[in-house]
């Protein structure tokens, strides 16, 4: 993995002897895309772009649909290549079109949104969406290479960022604490994309990420703790028809889950407090419609870590000790819940 500023143009380097190279891009991260296929035709490679639609409406079978076709038209082979180009539901596409065609060809990730950065293309996680939920159709397809080039962030709307934000936190509560530290010390610095503070996030929550997944890619245990705050989070997205933003549900998600934790006895109170505390000095929403629950906990069903009936949720001990809490009743579901109600 590359990270640092100007690197779109190394590119080339990771996608070996690939005659074709199909880009999956969408029209916000356009500019950045026509660099990265600038430098693949500078170095030989035949260009395929596939614009595609933007955000969530990305993540749809139609559009893999559509791509499949594009790559059929122009013969792609096994030895040809896939760059994903844009935010973290470009990248999932990509990671999912790259996983399924010809049952797998090699994946480039190339993220320009800080949640592609510190999360979405780095792991392997690819997928797309369905009537049911959210990444409910996926694979597990590592990248060949990811190009974390910081000089991307220069375009990302501000909401957007802060929106990456909740992953970063996350990583914080679940593994390296001097993330909240560095936030708490300066929410301003940590969301300027020009500063030292925000690329030092960006590699602890990398680090973070890198060292869960090289332990525990297919998700068999450990990986599970990187879900922190996605159980209701992922509801939220789906009631809102995503339209809501994946970090900013994330991070009422967030909230949520460190109340299970107080309201179970296992996380301290001042743990549990300092997610809303570090969530809000950074702009981030944690409140979400009190009339929503039934839905919620409806949608919650179809969550990845649930078995059977039984609802899994991650839960903190304390400060970087992520558990499990298997089947809590409804009761206490919705007790917590009251923590976020607005
Ligand atoms: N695979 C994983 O492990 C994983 C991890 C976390 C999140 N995700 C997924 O990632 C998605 C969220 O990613 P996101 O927050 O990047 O949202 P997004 O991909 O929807 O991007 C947000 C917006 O920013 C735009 N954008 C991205 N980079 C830009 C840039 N440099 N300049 C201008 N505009 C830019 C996008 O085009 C989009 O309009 C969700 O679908 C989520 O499920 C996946
Ligand atoms: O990499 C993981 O594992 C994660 O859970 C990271 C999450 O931030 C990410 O949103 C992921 O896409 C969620 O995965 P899902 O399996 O719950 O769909
Ligand atoms: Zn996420």
């Amino acid at each position: 993995m590359l990270i640092g500023r100007g690197l779109v143009d190394r590119v080339p380097e990771l996608v070996g002897g690939a005659a074709q190279v199909a880009v999956l891009f969408a029209g916000p991260v356009r500019g950045h895309a026509e660099q990265v296929m600038a430098a693949l035709r500078a170095a030989g490679h035949g260009v395929l772009p596939l614009e595609v639609p933007d955000a969530e409406a990305g993540k749809d079978i139609a559009v893999a649909a559509g791509c499949w076709d594009a790559l059929g038209e122009a013969a792609f082979t096994r030895s040809d290549a896939v760059v994903g180009v844009g935010g973290g539901a470009v990248t999932d596409l990509a990671g999912f079109v790259a996983a399924s065609w010809l049952r797998g060809v090699r994946l480039v990730q190339v993220p320009t949104s800080l949640l592609g950065m510190v999360d979405a293309a780095v792991g392997g996680k690819t997928g797309i969406n369905t009537a049911a939920g959210k990444n409910l159709v996926g694979a597990f397809y590592p990248p060949a290479g990811v190009v974390c080039d910081l000089s991307t962030l220069d375009t990302l709307p501000a909401d957007d960022l802060r929106a990456g934000m909740a992953e970063v936190v996350k990583c914080g509560f679940i593994a390296d604490p001097a993330i909240l530290d560095l936030v708490e010390a300066d929410p301003a610095a940590a969301l300027d994309p020009h500063g030292v503070v925000l690329s030092e996030l960006v590699e602890r929550a990398v680090a973070v990420k890198a060292k869960v997944v090289t332990a525990d890619l297919r998700e068999s245990g450990l990986r599970e703790i990187l879900n922190y705050g996605h159980t209701l989070g992922h509801a939220i997205e789906r009631r809102e028809q995503y339209r809501w933003k994946h970090g900013h549900a994330v991070s009422v998600g967030l909230v949520y889950a460190a109340e299970l934790g107080r309201l179970t006895g296992r996380l301290p109170a001042d743990v549990a407090d300092r997610h809303l505390h570090v969530l809000t000095l950074l702009g981030l929403p944690v409140t979400y419609a009190a009339a929503a629950w039934p839905d919620l906990h409806a949608a919650m069903r179809v969550d990845k870590k649930a078995r059977g009936a039984t609802l899994r949720f991650v839960v903190l001990d304390g400060l970087a000790t992520p558990g499990t809490l298997a089947g809590p009743p409804d009761e206490l579901l919705f007790q917590a819940y009251s923590a976020v109600a607005s």
